[in-house]
């Protein structure tokens, strides 16, 4: 039997969890609001508050951390690579902690994973990661010579519940053609094609819907003008576009069910930008669905959004008629990892090395 820390760190919580073999010993979800995360600046600073938030977990639960055999993090913004279980090694922390394509909670994933795992001499592992790179050439074509669309999104709760949903069906992920809309802190929404993530919205900054603290994609001409104004730095221009954007630009929380009861209460705005979140997601399903020239098993809505009842009927309204939409609410994303470090513990596959 093999003990495994699973650390998973989101832009709005830190999901943390011990698993022997593939059964959980216990998991749990920490959300953090945003007046907890705003005294840091950059995702680096957060590390001895998410770490800590961890290590306390643990001894509340009483689970000493001597009898861990291995440490599963997040994968975050690495170099685009393929799908797997990798070693944590010297070059993936160095990438992780200089954000080699940006900063997300996810980078701390592998860290922490590797700190906690350094003190105990076992090894550190990260499972498909959100750089994970399928995407078809001609998904990559921007309109901009100088800039390539880049697949950066869910690749770990994407990828697992879309296998469930094929094992549900007693088929292979690789016999069918999916869309997966995860609603997160972030959203994406991806076209799986057998078996393969061809086309996906950058989750991360600045294309597809707008999401609780993202803009998602912005009328270019207007944000140009905003950037060049004299009045934003580049910093703020960017924390406006991930971080500060989407619910928390309209209201200060990235909360959605703080916008859901501010609906509830009769405040209208709230219902129109609640709704237009939906609405966007809708069209983004919409354009997957032409990717994948109407050829579509199944639309899988997942992630926290998914919990929201009315959220889920705005968007099943205007895409059920492409395929029959699936709600898998909340994340595969923790098990997902225990099978990937599992794997590697077992001998069945090698880890990965990155390069
Ligand atoms: N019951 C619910 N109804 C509506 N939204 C919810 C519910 N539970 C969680 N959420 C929202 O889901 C979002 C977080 O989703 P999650 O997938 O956990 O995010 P992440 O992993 O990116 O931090 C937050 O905006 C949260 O308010
Ligand atoms: C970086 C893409 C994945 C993402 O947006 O994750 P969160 O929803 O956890 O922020």
């Amino acid at each position: 039997m093999f003990r495994m820390l699973i650390i998973n760190p989101g832009s709005t919580s830190t999901k943390i969890a011990v698993f022997d073999d593939l059964n959980p010993v216990f998991v749990e979800t920490l959300r953090h609001s945003s007046e907890e995360l705003a005294p840091y600046n950059t995702i680096f600073e957060q590390y001895e508050f998410r770490k800590g938030v961890i290590l306390n977990a643990l001894k509340e639960k009483n689970i000493p951390l001597e009898s861990l055999n291995a440490v599963v993090g997040r994968g975050g913004l690495l170099k685009p690579i393929e799908g797997g279980t990798y070693i944590v090694n010297e070059r993936m922390l160095e990438d992780l902690k200089i954000g080699v394509q940006g900063q997300h909670a996810s980078n701390l994933g592998g860290v922490i994973a590797y700190e906690i795992a350094k003190s105990l001499n076992i090894p550190a592992y990260i499972v498909d990661p959100v750089v994970v790179d399928e995407m078809d050439e001609i998904a990559r074509i921007s309109g901009m010579p100088e800039i390539q669309r880049k697949s950066i999104f869910h690749a770990l709760n994407q990828k697992a519940v879309a296998k469930r949903y094929a094992k549900e069906k007693g088929k292979k992920y690789e016999e069918l053609n999916l869309i997966v809309a995860h609603l997160g802190g972030g959203i994406s929404v991806g076209a799986h094609r057998k078996g393969r993530v061809v086309d996906v919205n950058n989750a991360l900054d600045g294309e597809g819907p707008f999401s609780p603290e993202r803009t998602g994609s912005l009328p270019v001409g207007d944000l140009v003008k905003m950037c060049f104004s004299g009045k934003y730095t580049l910093e703020e221009m960017k924390k406006k576009i991930t971080g500060k954007g989407g619910l928390m630009a309209y209201f200060g929380t990235n909360d959605a069910r703080d916008v859901k009861k501010m609906m509830d209460e009769g405040n209208k705005e709230a219902e129109l930008v609640y709704k237009a979140m939906a609405y966007q997601v809708a069209k983004e399903i919409g354009m997957c669905a032409t990717v994948l020239k109407g050829e579509v098993d199944a639309i899988i809505l997942t992630g926290g959004l998914a919990y929201g009842k009315e959220f889920v009927e705005w968007i099943k309204e205007r895409v059920s008629f492409i395929a029959p939409v699936v709600v898998y609410p909340g994340e595969d994303e923790m098990l997902a990892l225990a099978e990937g470090g599992l794997r590697v513990l077992r001998g069945e596959e090698p880890a990965k090395e990155y390069k």
